[in-house]
């Protein structure tokens, strides 16, 4: 679905306005002359988003000769069609909901809030353009030393890969080619037309109407962004909750927020088919056994990702791959064929730019670095938080509730309300907790779920905690400035302790009190 253009004359990122201009410039320059490649690469990255930049900056820092190869736009997803643009647009829809919620705080505002949707699209592509410099092709070539080459990457033989007419040759060779929307095979559908999020950051206009199937972490991002930036919003969800792999208490508190602001949450609904009447589109599904509709403008999938594994050649280099899970590696990031490695969205679950980026490190590790297999690293050795920027947003690390319980490890939970905690009293902002997992009879933390407007800030001290293998107690003995909404896990911690007070202590201490007066 994409609409971006990439061929020898043209790169295009609609609408091509000065900010797309400046971001082209900067990660496909439209006057880019490919290398001469050098005799032979000690590694050669296929892909140049998160997980291919990475890899290959890192890889040139330590002195390795590197080739990038990207076929459109440097940066990848999340530069491009994704963290970046999806976050822009999120902090426009929070300021509008912040104005709607100006008077709970003793602000008036005068007449209605207007959204001026050209504009919110205007600063995604501004602020997109003023980060692409990070990624951009001159950097990597002169900063880092990196061979840059613009086309589409196949292997041509067991040590090449082809490029625009170039061979070049490899010791090791990395496959950072990462994931596109999922298609959705509906009646209709296509016919119909549809965005995905490699075309609705191209959007100038405001759907009125806007349906939106899938209720995962794009479906859930963008409806509330969609809504509170003034559409109607209707999403249809094939399962019965939203954030089907969150804490099940997380995902009430966005499924009840949705609700009070207006989204239409059809879940447990299956899609039949999808008519076209003249500009309108007509959403056919099933839920409770009764045939229903609902008509709208335009039409959002978020169903999920399949990996870009097509037209690789990976079978010639005997590198396994599914079609759904992508190339196969193992723990060290290594495919089927040892010289070859894979990382990011191509080859992992954690479908994430931090993720991608800490597993790129383990690659330059393990393909550079280890000799005779010494001193790899493992992706399973990795405590990864997530977020889903949501209002409240939603925040994860580690293992969930289910997984402990899959695993058969008993768990104990310490919760703290975010009405208990006095920050978030004085924001205005007491939707959500801070739960933290313990190995029951332990102080060892395997996971932790926080809701709080900002979430995804807070959940950083319980992943440094669980990576430097701390104990809870290690919280509780943190000092969190007053007031702080981060409180909330000290708060957590300090539960931990109170309750490992055993009878015998506590009665003892209790004792030494008196005896001191
Ligand atoms: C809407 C949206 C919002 C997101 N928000 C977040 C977020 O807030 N936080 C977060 O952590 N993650 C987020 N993600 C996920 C994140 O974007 C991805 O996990 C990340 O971009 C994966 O990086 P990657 O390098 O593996 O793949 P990609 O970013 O997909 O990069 C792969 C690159 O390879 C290139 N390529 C493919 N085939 C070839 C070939 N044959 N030859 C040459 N080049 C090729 C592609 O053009 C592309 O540039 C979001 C994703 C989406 C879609
Ligand atoms: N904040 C973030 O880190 C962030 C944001 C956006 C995307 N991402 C990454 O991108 C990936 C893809 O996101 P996504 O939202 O497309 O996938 P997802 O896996 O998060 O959610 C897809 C949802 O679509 C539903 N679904 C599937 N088929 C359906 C159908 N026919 N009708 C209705 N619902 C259907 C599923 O039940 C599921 O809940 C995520 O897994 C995540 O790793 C991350």
């Amino acid at each position: 679905m994409s609409q971006f253009v990439t061929d020898r004359d043209q790169v295009i990122v609609p609408p091509m306005d000065q900010y797309n201009q400046e971001l082209v410039n900067n990660v496909h320059p439209p006057d880019w002359v490919n290398p001469e490649p050098a005799p032979r690469y000690d590694l050669v990255v296929i892909g140049a988003g998160t997980a291919g930049l990475v890899t290959a900056a890192g890889a040139a820092i330590f002195g390795a000769k590197v080739a990038l190869i990207e076929k459109h736009l440097m940066g990848g997803d999340c530069t491009i069609v994704g963290c970046v643009p999806s976050k822009a647009m999120i902090r426009s829809s929070r300021v509008v909901a912040d104005i709607q919620n100006a008077a709970r705080y003793g602000i008036g505002t005068s007449g209605e809030i207007s959204v001026d949707f050209a504009a919110v699209m205007e600063r995604l592509r501004q602020v997109r353009a003023q980060i692409s410099p990070n990624d951009s092709a001159k950097k990597f070539q002169q900063d880092y030393g990196v061979d840059v080459f613009f086309g589409e990457a196949k292997f041509a033989s067991a040590d090449t890969v082809s490029v625009a007419g170039k061979s070049l040759h490899f010791r090791k060779a990395a496959i950072a080619t990462g994931s596109r929307a999922a298609e959705l095979s509906i009646e209709g559908l296509a016919e119909a037309g549809y965005l995905t999020n490699e075309n609705v950051f191209e959007l100038t206009e405001r759907p009125h109407r806007l349906g939106v199937i899938g209720g995962g972490y794009i479906g859930c991002e963008l409806a509330q962004t969609f809504r509170r930036l003034g559409s109607e919003v209707t999403l249809l969800q094939q399962s019965s909750r939203l954030l089907s792999r969150a804490d099940e208490d997380a995902a009430a508190i966005v499924q009840k927020t949705f609700e009070q602001e207006g989204i239409q949450l059809l879940l447990q609904s299956k899609i039949q088919r999808i008519e076209r009447q003249g500009a309108e589109k007509i959403i056919h599904y099933e839920q409770d056994g009764k045939e229903q509709s609902v008509t709208v403008d335009e039409i959002l999938v978020g169903v999920g990702r399949s990996p870009n594994v097509e037209n690789l050649n990976l079978e010639i280099v005997g590198v396994d791959y599914d079609e759904k899970r992508g190339v196969i590696v193992n723990d060290y990031l290594q495919t089927t064929n040892p010289k070859i490695y894979a990382v990011g969205d191509i080859c992992m679950e954690w479908k994430y730019t931090h993720a991608a980026d800490a597993a790129a490190r383990i690659l330059i590790q393990n393909a550079l670095f280890a000799i005779l297999g010494l001193g790899r690293k493992k992706l399973s050795s990795l405590i990864m938080p997530s977020c889903t920027f949501t209002d409240p947003e939603v925040a994860t690390v580690g293992m969930s509730l289910k997984e402990a319980q899959q695993q058969g490890i008993e768990v104990q939970i310490l919760n703290v309300p975010m009405n208990k905690v006095d920050r978030a009293i004085v924001d205005g902002e007491v939707e959500g907790f801070a739960k933290i997992y313990l190995q029951k009879g332990t102080s060892k933390m395997i996971g932790a779920t926080i809701v709080a407007r900002h979430a995804g800030d807070m959940i950083n001290e319980i992943t440094l905690a669980m990576t430097h293998k701390l104990g809870i107690g290690a919280l509780a003995n943190t000092i969190h400035p007053y007031p702080t909404q981060a409180e909330a896990i000290r708060k957590a911690a300090d539960e931990y302790s109170r309750d490992r007070l055993t009878p015998f202590v506590k009665k003892l201490a209790s004792s030494w009190v008196k005896l001191r007066r």
